[in-house]
Parts: C-alpha cells; sequence; structure tokens
C-alpha cells in the first residue's frame, strides 16, 4: 500500500515540483499540502502561482492547503517533503519530527548538524542509518533527513566517481546558476537579463561544507567528513534551469581525461524509482554539457558530465543537473524512496 505523504511549503517553486513528481508517484500518495498562514483554508489552485511545464493536477487542485503546523497535518501521513524557507524550516520541522512525523527536507537548515543525515542515496546511503543516533539524542519518534543545497548535489555524484577511482584530495569549482535556484521572487528581470552576478549569498560556504560531508564516511555513530580541499566560486546566469558547473579535481592517482570519464560512466546508480541510470551520462562532444539541452536527462535526475582534460594534480571538467528536480524536489523524493526501501516509514 503507497505511504501517505504531504508537502510543506508546498505553493513555492520546489512544492510545485514536489507535487509534479508525486503525480503519480508508485510508493507515495499525496494527502496533505501546507503554507503560510496566507494561504491557508483556500484551494491549492487559488493560492498557487502554477507555473510548472506540467497542467496542475486535478485533484491537486482542489485540495485545501492548511497551516504549517503538526495540528494541522493529519496524524495517518507518515512522510513530509519540506521545501520551506530555512528560516521557517528550523523552527517547524523539529515540531514534526518531535510529533512523529519523518521529514525529507530540501531547506538549508540543520544540513551540518552531527545527527542528522545529508544524503543523496547514490552516494551515501548508508548516512541514514545516522537516524538511529538522531533518536537517541533527540528522543524523536519522527526523523529528519536533508538533501544537500543544489548546486552541491551537481557536483558530488562526479567527485564520488573519482573519489572511489583515484582518491580525492581537492576540489575547485565555478558554477553558473539558473534563476530558478533564487526561487520565484528571488532574481528580478532588470537584474538579471543581458547579465552575470558573480555572488550568491552563502552559496561558497554551503558548496564547500556539504560536500565534505556527503563525501564523508560513516562508522555507526558519526560522519567523518571527507579531508580533501574544496573551494567554490558562485554566479547567477541568465538561464532559467539548470546549474553548470566548471570543476578542476585533483587525485590522489594519476588520472587521465580518459580514466576520469569511465569512472563517472560507470557510476552505479540504485534500484530506487527515482534514480536514473546512467546516473552521470559523460558527452564525448566538447561543448555538452549545455543547460537548455541535458538538463531534463533522466527525467531531470542525471548529473550530465564533459570536456574532460588533464591538469597538473589531476582532471578538470564540466557537469550539470537540473537544479529544482535533481538539485531540490526530485533529491527530497529520491531521500523518501531510500527511507521507505531502508524501512525507516
Ligand atoms: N529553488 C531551488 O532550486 C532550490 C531551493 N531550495 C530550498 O527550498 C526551499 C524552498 O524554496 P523555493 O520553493 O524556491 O521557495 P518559495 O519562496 O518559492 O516557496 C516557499 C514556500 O514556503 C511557504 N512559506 C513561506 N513562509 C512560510 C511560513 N512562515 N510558514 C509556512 N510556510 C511558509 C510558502 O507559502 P506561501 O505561498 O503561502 O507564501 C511557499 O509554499 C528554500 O529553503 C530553498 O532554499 C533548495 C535547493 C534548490
Ligand atoms: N541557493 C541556490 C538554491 C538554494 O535555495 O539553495 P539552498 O537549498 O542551499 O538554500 C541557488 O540559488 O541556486
Amino acid at each position: 500500500m503507497a505511504v501517505r505523504v504531504g508537502v510543506l511549503g508546498a505553493t513555492g517553486a520546489v512544492g510545485q515540483r514536489l507535487i509534479q513528481l508525486l503525480d503519480p508517484h508508485p510508493d507515495f500518495d499525496l494527502v496533505a499540502l501546507t503554507a503560510s498562514d496566507e494561504s491557508a483554508d483556500r484551494p491549492y489552485r487559488e493560492v498557487a502561482k502554477w507555473r510548472v511545464d506540467t497542467p496542475i493536477p486535478a485533484d491537486v487542485a482542489e485540495m485545501t492547503v492548511t497551516r504549517t503546523a503538526p495540528d494541522a497535518v493529519p496524524d495517518d501521513v507518515e512522510l513530509l517533503f519540506s521545501s520551506l524557507p530555512s528560516g521557517v524550516g528550523e523552527r517547524v520541522e523539529p515540531a514534526f519530527c518531535e510529533a512523529g512525523y519523518v521529514v525529507s527536507s530540501n531547506s538549508s537548515n540543520d544540513r551540518n548538524a552531527d545527527d542528522v543525515p545529508l544524503t543523496i542515496p547514490e552516494v551515501n546511503a548508508d548516512h541514514i542509518d545516522l537516524l538511529e543516533v538522531q533518536r537517541d539524542t533527540r528522543g524523536w519518534d519522527g526523523a529528519l533527513v536533508k538533501n544537500p543545497n543544489c548546486s552541491t548535489i551537481t557536483m558530488v555524484p562526479t567527485l564520488a566517481a573519482l573519489d572511489r577511482a583515484f582518491g580525492l584530495e581537492s576540489v575547485h569549482v565555478a558554477t553558473l546558476q539558473a534563476v530558478s535556484g533564487a526561487g520565484y521572487d528571488g532574481v528580478t528581470s532588470m537584474e538579471i537579463i543581458d547579465n552575470a552576478i558573480p555572488h550568491i549569498g552563502g552559496e561558497e560556504r554551503k558548496m564547500e561544507s556539504e560536500a565534505r560531508k556527503l563525501l564523508g564516511s560513516f562508522d555507526g555513530a558519526e560522519v567523518r567528513w571527507h579531508d580533501a580541499d574544496v573551494a567554490a566560486s558562485c554566479n547567477r546566469i541568465p538561464t532559467l534551469d539548470g546549474h553548470l558547473e566548471n570543476v578542476w579535481a585533483d587525485t590522489n592517482e594519476t588520472v587521465t581525461a580518459e580514466g576520469a570519464a569511465d569512472a563517472m560512466r560507470e557510476y552505479p546508480s540504485l534500484d530506487l524509482h527515482s534514480s536514473p541510470d546512467p546516473l552521470i551520462h559523460v558527452f564525448e562532444e566538447p561543448d555538452r554539457p549545455q543547460p537548455r539541452l541535458d538538463r531534463m536527462r533522466g527525467g531531470g535526475m542525471a548529473v550530465t558530465a564533459g570536456g574532460f582534460r588533464e591538469t597538473e594534480g589531476g582532471v578538470q571538467y564540466n557537469c550539470l543537473a537540473h537544479n529544482t528536480i535533481r538539485g531540490a524536489a526530485g533529491a527530497s523524493v529520491l531521500n523518501g524512496e531510500l527511507l521507505l526501501n531502508d524501512g525507516w516509514l
């Protein structure tokens, strides 16, 4: 029987993608939608400015949006996908966990907390068992799992492939990030058209820390962060969806361009509904990946890579992923599938 699920922050950019991905889903039945108090007690179609490229699902359109509070969500909902602003998530997610709900969250609060699993299932599924530590320390019946920042998700599967094959020593990355990453109200057209903005607040530190936690090892009690140095520089450009990243990775063992490409081609996906096969699509063409052409590979869940060149200490390449699917909503849904597969639901 399908697990009953809800979406916290259902009217937002990521919330709408969550609804799209859950309509339908083989494991999950969407029965609850929440948003701010201003949207509560009204039909979803009235309060959501639907901007996703498929029609609003008919049953969802008529659902009543509730406040974002545990007493507003039915008790038989087991899993909540959270796409709230981080300040709100920080306050309400623990309250839901305390009330017994399992929360798969996209918001940036608590990603680096010692007892909160930060997972990309194809990279570090074993970290999910950190939930045992979380339940011991916090006394929750529920649980809180995070997916990383969209720019971090784009590069980490490629780094995991290099680490597995050659050992990872250090990473430099420069991003070209789509406007949807800032949410609907994030960047005005006057700011971004005919322009590029070399600053995205907090993004560089997130990439540098989250990547090391994701690539770290879990010994049953704690996650030991990977000791690679990671340095990021983040830029906003006028694409709609799809973050493109230029990566320079130094490795412990000597790597060739072909060897790096093979390591990524061979990096396995998972037997979960939203995990694409292959996980990483490698291009031979030197001018790929490109956001408009390649962001929907694997239903928006694949990472694409290309432009491999040997460097003095390792390899340089480009990678790309859809920031609101693989980088946000799809990442939360995939974490939900992992929770179900591993018996946490
Ligand atoms: N966009 C992206 O690519 C990515 C986004 N994220 C993260 O996901 C989260 C959501 O982002 P995004 O969808 O772009 O944001 P939006 O601003 O588009 O949506 C925010 C959602 O939260 C609700 N909300 C706002 N304030 C409150 C409140 N006080 N109480 C309850 N609900 C509230 C809004 O409801 P209402 O409509 O009623 O205001 C809306 O449903 C953020 O934390 C963001 O950092 C993470 C990775 C990528
Ligand atoms: N900051 C990212 C999107 C985002 O919301 O990230 P986070 O989940 O870390 O807040 C971007 O602008 O593309």
